[in-house]
């Protein structure tokens, strides 16, 4: 565990508020161009932090889109992250890019995307997601595997043509209120950038390492 035992600085970068974009989302999208370009594993995904009746919990959930400033992602309604964003809207993204020594932490409110939104979505999924999707009540027990996998023969038969979205299945967005970037910098001391709304703009201010 040797892992335990390190103090990697970090030197790779740094951020200045001079060089970032105005607007909080564009400015991701750099980002995240940059992330793909460093060969980043999973650059679009992202931990997603939803609170309900037993306190605040995490997953790991990809990004889908960017649409006039929300962020997309795509769930099961009745999973236990969808019930908690049905119940709480209140959630954050934290986008991990530890190659690139840089996170980016969004706090947000989630809502349902517009059905259109869903169903495009839907329609670009390979066949046996969409499967997946009706066969899995996601979040709830499942005694053994076999269950799930005779749902998705009885779902595979049931939709020989193309397969409808289930009314359960869909695309949220994650509308920003606060947007960091941070970036690692030597001995600990990191350049933290945020962006929070000011009028119909948005301010950026630095923050203590
Ligand atoms: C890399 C990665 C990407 C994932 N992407 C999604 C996703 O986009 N949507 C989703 O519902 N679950 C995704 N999952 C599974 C979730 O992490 C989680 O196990 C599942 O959604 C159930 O979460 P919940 O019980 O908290 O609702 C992903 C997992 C990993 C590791
Ligand atoms: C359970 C689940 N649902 C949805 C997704 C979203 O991605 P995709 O539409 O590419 O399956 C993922 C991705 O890992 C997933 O694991």
């Amino acid at each position: 565990m040797d892992s335990l035992e390190r103090h990697d600085d970090y030197t790779r970068g740094r951020l200045d508020a001079a060089d970032l974009l105005a607007d909080p989302v564009a400015q991701f999208a750099r980002w995240l161009g940059d992330a793909e370009a460093a060969g980043v594993a999973e650059p679009n995904a992202m931990v997603l932090s939803t609170v309900d009746g037993s306190g605040p919990t995490s997953r790991t959930v990809l990004l889908k889109g960017l649409h006039d400033g929300c962020f997309e992602l795509v769930t099961n309604a009745g999973s236990r992250k969808g019930r908690a964003m049905t119940a709480d809207g209140r959630v954050s993204l934290l986008f991990p890019w530890y190659p690139l020594q840089r996170q980016v932490l969004v706090d947000g409110d989630a809502a349902p995307a517009p059905d259109a939104m869903s169903d495009e979505y839907w329609a670009s999924r390979p066949r046996g997601s969409q499967l997946g999707a009706w066969a899995s009540r996601q979040s709830a027990p499942l005694p053994d595997r076999a269950e799930l996998e005779a749902r998705v023969a009885e779902a595979d038969a049931r939709f020989p043509g193309d397969v409808p979205r289930p009314s359960f299945w869909g695309a949220w967005l994650v509308t920003p209120r606060r947007v960091e970037l941070w970036q690692g910098r030597a001995s600990r001391l990191h350049d933290r950038l945020v962006y929070t709304r000011d009028g119909a703009g948005w301010r950026i201010d630095r923050l203590q390492p």
